[in-house]
């Protein structure tokens, strides 16, 4: 099981609880998402299983990757866990770039990070076909861009490319799709899927219950509480709780709204 997250509670020393027992997980080649509103404890879950919250919260639980539980891992064990086998989107991909460095040079800078010392050629060469899968035509001009002259959505889907390039085994994307145009999340989303197909696992974070739609699993999120968790198609078309239903409801009335 690539990923699963067992009675994790988060608190910040106050003992304000962000995360309260959540259980989770993902097999190889699953999506599950994680749906809530804003603050639910989404990011704050992804982060944990990142690593990277500080002392100033308490972790309780287990974050077990492949059977080791992240949460106790030695450091350089970690070191060779994240960025490679397990990656992490950011929710802003405006903060994810050095403004004064091209978008290439960085992309190469993270290839060589976790892989063998080769060629800038032969890293555009391995790269140019995952920008090109998620949807970008002119990579020259962007692996020679500077961040500030690509769009949001774009530097958002080279966020993803970086991920991608080396090859993880689970991906957790937070809110990927927001910065994203409705056609190119679409496709996004169908990327993801084959991702999956191939044998990638996903964490996926959204507050749009609809973007959801490609997952096996949902679990839905509010105030750091476990709501709702089950098949993607169980909680589409015969969710029980209330929340749930008024998060279904929100999609269908905002579908309305634009038609
Ligand atoms: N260090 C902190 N101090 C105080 N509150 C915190 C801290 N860290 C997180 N929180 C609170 O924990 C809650 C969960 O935050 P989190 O970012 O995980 O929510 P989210 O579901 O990802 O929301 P969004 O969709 O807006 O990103 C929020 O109410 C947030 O303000």
């Amino acid at each position: 099981m690539p990923l699963d997250v067992r009675n994790l509670t988060i608190s910040l020393t106050s003992g304000e609880k962000m995360v309260d027992n959540i259980s989770f997980s993902i097999a190889k080649g699953e999506m599950l998402s994680i749906v809530g509103s804003s603050g639910a404890g989404k990011t704050t879950v992804c982060r944990t299983v990142m690593g990277l919250l500080d002392t100033n919260y308490i972790i309780q639980g287990r974050v077990d990757y492949s059977g080791e539980n992240l949460l106790a891992l030695a450091k350089g064990r970690l070191q060779k866990i994240y960025g490679k086998e397990v990656c992490y989107i950011l929710q802003n991909p405006m903060t994810a770039f050095n403004p004064s460095v091209r978008i290439g040079k960085q992309l190469e800078k993270t290839y060589l990070k976790h892989n063998d010392d080769i060629s800038k050629t032969e890293i555009f060469t391995q790269v140019e076909p995952i920008l090109r899968r998620l949807g970008m035509e002119d990579t020259k001009r962007i692996w020679k861009s500077y961040p500030f002259a690509l769009s949001g959505g774009m530097l958002q889907r080279v966020m993803i490319a970086a991920a991608l390039m080396n090859s993880p085994r689970l991906l957790i994307a937070d809110e990927v799709t927001t910065a994203i145009d409705a056609c190119n999340r679409m496709g996004l989303m169908k990327e993801l899927r084959k991702l999956c197909d191939e044998g990638m696992s996903v964490l996926f974070v959204t507050h749009d219950l609809r973007s959801a739609a490609n997952s096996n699993q949902i679990l839905i999120m509010n105030h750091g509480k476990m709501v709702e968790y089950g098949s993607t198609q169980k909680i589409m078309e015969s969710p029980k709780e209330d929340y749930t239903k008024y998060l279904l409801g929100a999609c269908r009335l905002e579908r309305r709204e634009r038609a």
